[in-house]
């Protein structure tokens, strides 16, 4: 008898030819799936072998045409987006609501999918979102070159484009060029979890869903921001500030890093920033930011921790999920008050940043996801090193039942809500003056 939960998915466009140029002159010949629609990327790979889902939804992988090394891409479909309200509700089961890289590329694309939990395929998926994919290529020829030449810009044709000329150099459009944060980043202010007891401010340069969900799970209000929200005007109302990751070259925003600057200085609170947040904090803090030549893409990258702090122990090397392209630069010496906290096991580029103890700060960085999704959780107890820090702080400094945006903490009712952790709500809240 055939599985019940084995479905074939129609692969109404397989036909199509499509064809993947490179800015750098080569061209890759196959199918399209998803999509037929033709785009322009940055062209990356990744190393991950499962968790598509994710990484399609990661608001960091925004204007990227993003290759699987992985050879089989699909086999376990696509589950439903929609976040079941009896969960940690941050709106999604996915990191994002849309997908968000430009298209993906992929060996040999499943047409038939088995999971318990999927509602349709990778190439449904795909279409449904407008997002062009293609399969039938050699993913090894695409990634050697790209470990070579580095990140390229490309571009996907399909259909009747895949016969045209490849694009002259100048009509390939650079994301880098763009403010991508602007694109991904909530537009206004909202609150999560409102009863929790410790109110923590997100920066969101484009949050991936799972590092609200490991703030939310450990029983933290969180208020997510624009990514170039006036912070220091509010900051009296938080125990704890995080800036989450994003797409795009952080040069985009130093408005961002000029703020905080300020708050660096005028605000001895916890700090804790993830990949884009984390080099938000470097430029901040006097280090530069650098594009690398190929990034740092998958779900196996291990990092070397140089500093002890909370649940990390210097000397031990962490397996880490990562999506990035621009690093922070190792400087000798660091700035003052400053030391480096990881370093990439296999490339040696600065994984993460800390202030030093004697710097009255108490700010950490990580380029890597200990939020994982996908990925493996072995840093993830950085999540509840920051929010002990949080409150740790929160007891030396006195309540204030006055602040309304504190006052659901002050109800004994709530509070106890909060701890069965089961409020988790988006609820929109007004923008500061
Ligand atoms: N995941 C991220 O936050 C990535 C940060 C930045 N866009 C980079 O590519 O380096």
């Amino acid at each position: 008898m055939a599985n019940a939960f084995f479905r074939a998915s129609l692969a109404p466009n397989t036909s199509l030819p499509a064809v993947l140029h490179l800015k750098s002159g080569q061209s890759f010949v196959g199918k399209s799936f998803g999509a037929p629609r033709s785009i322009y990327g940055e062209t990356v790979f990744s190393t991950s072998i499962t968790s598509y889902t994710e990484s399609m939804t990661d608001p960091s992988y925004r204007g990227q045409i993003l290759v699987f090394t992985t050879p089989m891409i699909g086999n376990y479909g696509v589950p439903s987006n929609n976040a079941p309200t009896d969960s940690w509700d941050v709106g999604v089961v996915l990191e994002s609501k849309p997908i968000q890289c430009a298209a993906v590329v992929v060996a040999d694309v499943a047409w038939k999918y088995s999971h318990y939990q999927a509602v349709e395929s990778l190439a449904a998926w795909c279409a449904r979102h407008n997002v062009p994919g293609l399969t039938a290529v050699d993913t090894r020829a695409i990634t050697t070159l790209l470990r070579d030449q580095g990140t390229t810009l490309g571009r996907l044709a399909i259909g009747s484009d895949a016969s045209l000329s490849p694009p002259k150099a100048e009509e390939y459009w650079d994301p880098s060029l763009e403010n991508l944060v602007d694109q991904v980043s909530t537009k206004e202010p909202y609150e999560l979890n409102p009863a929790g007891d410790v109110k923590i401010a997100v920066l969101d340069f484009g949050a991936k869903a799972n590092i609200l969900r490991s703030l939310v799970r450990r029983g933290a209000a969180v208020t997510v921001m624009p990514w170039n929200y006036d912070f220091n005007a509010v900051r009296d109302r938080y125990d704890g500030l995080f800036l989450s990751n994003g797409p795009g070259d952080p040069q985009q925003c130093w408005d961002a890093a000029h703020k905080l600057r300020r708050t660096l200085v005028e605000w001895t609170k916890p700090i804790f920033g993830i990949c884009m947040g984390h080099q938000i904090i470097g430029m901040a803090a006097g280090l530069e930011a650098y594009r690398m030549t190929f990034g740092n893409r998958g779900h196996n990258q291990p990092v070397l921790a140089l500093a002890s702090s909370g649940s990390i122990k210097a000397g031990r090397v962490y397996v880490t999920s990562q999506n990035h392209q621009y690093a922070l630069k190792l400087q000798d010496p660091f700035p003052e008050g400053w030391e480096p906290f990881f370093i990439n096991a296999n490339d040696s580029s600065v994984e993460g940043i800390k202030s030093t103890s004697g710097s009255g700060k108490r700010v950490w960085g990580v380029q890597f996801h200990p939020e994982s999704a996908g990925g493996p959780l072995d840093t993830i107890e950085m999540f509840t090193d920051f929010l002990a820090e949080c409150r740790a702080e929160k007891l030396k400094v006195p309540f204030k039942t006055q602040d309304p945006m504190c006052a659901a903490y002050a109800d004994p009712a709530l509070r106890k809500a909060s701890q069965t952790h089961t409020h988790a709500k988006q609820q929109p809240i007004a923008a500061a003056a």
